[in-house]
């Protein structure tokens, strides 16, 4: 028997009266809500009718309710959080395969991840060289799911997914959709940019092909070579010439709308001369390597070349590109000494550039917008006083034989690391460089120290002998 209510029973006839009975008390009483902050469940009951409210089925189904309800919400609390989380104190950074970038930030995912990354996809190339050569490469990116690395001491998680989707990627195929999310904890947007910026230049680092060599065929140019880039600190000037010549040249590429805001013509034309093997071509090369620029030479001796050419030629350089005339002397200089070669049979009929020319050409409105000129001479003197006024020629820079200081820097760059102990070397050679009776150029200590490659001892023991002009020869050319 279940008694619903409260207080004791009536005694009867003279028992001791028993205690109350327990009321059966539901699970979840619902009372009215004492304030506004009290559950839902609860201002809700406090409008239900009273046997609503007594029967115990509706109330325990009503906290059940109650507890799913403030479940979600925590849930939905929980979820709100961690968005308003992620946006305050977390990156993200999404790329999928339809981006040029893609592949290179998978790649430099796979280089910094490699001790925290197990799986892995591979992705291979083959090149055949006309040679029949096969040049198989394979590259290993991180695989679909997630990974973890590191970069400048932060962990970031990487998550690769592949969607149904089916998008044409960078090359124009169809290829199933691929997002790479990063994320990472911070605020500052610049990592990821600075991060993405870096996997951009290593990728085009590991792409470039080198310097680009364009030589004149016919009224255009063609490209004929990619040569090695060469690092510009392998070609030693003296004291700070190569460090001003490059600021030079820095400051001239920093301002073209400087110049297009004043309708000065976007040029600039520098002349290198001095002695033979001083390192003239090779610092051209260096300094358009070190700029991103290719190289078009032209030789004006080219007995093929005529004004029509030439102009031509002058006038439509590739984009980015320095044009280099090697040896301008020669191109007058052989005609004003009546060289014979002149009434060859082999050039009859054939004409030449002209100094006129020559100079129409070069203040010539061409297609080009931008023009670097370096020409090149072993004697300034012949040159006509027109040819390298200012405005042809911006910055005249004489290139010298070998100082102390640059045969030092040469030595050691032939046998570096040199260890410490070995830097009196560099003195000897030096010292003895100074006993021989005529100036070095720098391809001669060159030519010198290449057969010397691993003995630098050897090297300095020998500079006198193989250096020294016979006594008889340097007496006649006093
Ligand atoms: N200053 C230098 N630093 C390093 N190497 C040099 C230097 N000068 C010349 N060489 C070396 O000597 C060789 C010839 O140099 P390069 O052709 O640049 O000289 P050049 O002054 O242009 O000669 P030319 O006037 O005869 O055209 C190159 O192999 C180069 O490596």
């Amino acid at each position: 028997m279940t008694w619903f209510g409260s207080g004791s029973l009536p005694s009867t006839s003279g028992l001791p009266a028993l205690p109350p009975p327990v009321p059966s008390t539901p699970s979840i009483v619902l009372s009215p809500a004492p304030s506004s902050s009290s559950s839902p469940i609860s201002s809700i009951s406090a409008y239900l009718p009273d046997f609503l409210k007594d029967n115990p089925y509706f109330n325990a189904g009503a906290g059940l309710a109650g507890m799913g309800m403030a479940a979600s919400m925590a849930k939905r609390f929980a979820i709100i959080i961690n968005a308003y989380f992620r946006r305050r104190f977390m990156l993200t950074l999404q790329v999928n395969n339809r981006d040029a970038v893609y592949p290179w930030l998978l790649e430099f995912i796979n280089k910094y991840s490699a001790a925290q990354t197990r799986h892995f996809t591979a992705n291979s190339t083959i090149k055949q060289a006309e040679s029949g050569k096969t040049d198989v490469s394979i590259n290993y990116l991180p695989s679909f799911g997630t990974h973890f690395f590191t970069y400048k001491w932060r962990w970031i998680k990487c998550e690769r997914q592949r969607e149904e989707q089916v998008v044409d990627n960078t090359d124009g195929y169809r290829v199933p959709l691929e997002t790479v999310t990063l994320t990472t904890l911070g605020t500052d947007s610049r990592f990821f940019r600075d991060m993405v910026g870096f996997a951009t230049k290593e990728a085009q680092a590991s792409t470039e092909t080198g310097l680009v060599i364009y030589n004149a065929v016919g009224p255009d140019w063609r490209k004929m070579s990619v040569g090695t880039k060469r690092p510009l600190e392998s070609v030693i000037l003296r004291h700070g010439q190569a460090e001003s010549m490059l600021e030079d040249m820095q400051q001239f590429l920093q301002c073209k709308t400087w110049y297009q805001e004043r309708g000065i013509p976007y040029r600039r034309g520098y002349l290198l001369y001095g002695p033979p093997g001083t390192g003239k071509s090779s610092f051209i090369a260096a300094v358009a390597a070190h700029f991103g620029y290719s190289v078009c030479t032209l030789s004006l001796s080219d007995r093929t070349m005529d004004d029509f050419r030439l102009n031509r030629l002058l006038n439509s350089t590739p984009p980015s590109s320095v044009l280099v005339l090697e040896d301008i002397d020669a191109a007058f200089g052989d005609r004003a000494r009546d060289d014979p070669m002149n009434d060859h049979p082999a050039y009859q009929g054939l004409t030449r550039v002209t100094l006129s020319g020559l100079l129409n050409s070069l203040d010539g409105i061409g297609n080009v917008e931008e023009r670097i000129l370096f020409m090149t001479t072993n004697y300034i003197d012949r040159l006509d006083a027109a040819l390298i006024r200012p405005g042809r020629v911006d910055r005249k820079e004489f290139i010298d034989y070998a100082d102390g200081e640059m045969l030092g820097k040469l030595f050691y760059h032939f046998y570096k690391p040199l260890d410490k102990a070995d830097w009196h070397l560099m003195e000897e050679f030096i010292a003895e460089c100074a006993k021989v009776n005529q100036p070095i150029s720098m391809a001669m200590a060159q030519g010198h120290l290449l057969l010397h490659k691993t003995t630098p001892r050897r090297a300095i023991e020998m500079v006198r002998e193989a250096l020294s002009r016979d006594e008889k020869d340097f007496n006649d050319t006093k």
